[in-house]
């Protein structure tokens, strides 16, 4: 595991933009795992501003969405679908065929997540999947218990993170209780991933993800298993983390 230190948002933000710039110009048709939430933003923002400079393109790239809720309209702002499209599709060159978020619509969600997880396979697996981390250590939607053997599968929403997304809703109860989510072993699947934190609430977070044992009640810890991760986080989100265990990491 490999740890890149940003000095705030702006520079985490930037840095995780040019790991997904190198690895495009590198790999024209990279499959990207994209994150959705607030940590990401302004990665995006960077990769938009890189691509109306640089002109960057992402006409070859596909994606693939970590998440979905499930029930939410497409058009609704809070869905996944809607913040994709909204922070990043519409501005950049990607094809809209080439993209694919969980389908939270659908009437069979348990097929709908089968499906997913072998539309992935059929791209040949992720390429770079970037991740945030939640306050109780989970990732996409992998909340505290899940298996680490879990494929996409559908899950009931913790309080804890109902609550930390509320401030996306007008009221507690518009958040919705379900999502679809890519599983643990998903996740594990992708040949690079990159975790973004940043900010004094994920500090406990990165601070157990880097120091507690691999188990199941913190699902980050999952990727301690991993080959191919690389954080990267700012001073606030590390400021727990003891500087000797920061050397070792960078
Ligand atoms: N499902 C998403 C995750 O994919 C995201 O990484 C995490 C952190 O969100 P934020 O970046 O807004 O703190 O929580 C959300 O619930």
């Amino acid at each position: 595991m490999k740890l890149i230190m940003a000095k705030d948002y702006q520079e985490m933000s930037n840095k995780a933009a040019d790991v997904i710039i190198n690895q495009v110009k590198e790999k024209p048709n990279t499959v990207l795992g994209l994150a959705t939430g607030g940590t990401v933003i302004g990665m995006y923002e960077a990769l938009i501003q890189d691509h109306q400079k640089n002109n960057t393109s992402y006409k070859e790239v596909h994606s693939v969405n970590l998440d979905e809720y499930v029930g939410l309209e497409y058009t609704n702002q809070q869905s996944y679908h809607y913040y994709m499209n909204d922070q990043l599709f519409s501005h950049i060159d990607i094809q809209a065929d080439n993209v694919i978020i969980p389908n939270g619509l659908a009437e069979n969600i348990d097929a709908a997540c089968q499906e997913y997880e072998k539309a992935i396979a059929e791209l040949g697996g992720v390429d770079l999947q970037i991740l945030g981390i939640g306050q109780n250590g989970h990732i996409a939607f992998n909340e505290p218990g899940t298996s680490f053997d879990s494929i996409t599968h559908k899950v009931e929403l913790t309080e804890s993170t109902r609550n930390a997304n509320m401030r996306y809703f007008d009221s507690i109860d518009e958040v919705p209780t379900h999502a679809m989510t890519m599983g643990i072993s998903t996740i594990l699947k992708s040949k690079q991933i990159l975790l973004l934190a940043s900010g004094k609430s994920k500090a406990e977070a990165i601070y157990n993800f880097i120091n507690g044992e691999v188990h199941e009640s913190n699902p980050a810890s999952a990727l301690k298993n991993h080959p191919n991760v690389t954080i990267i986080a700012d001073e606030e989100a590390l400021s727990l983390v003891e500087d000797d265990k920061k050397k070792v990491l960078s």
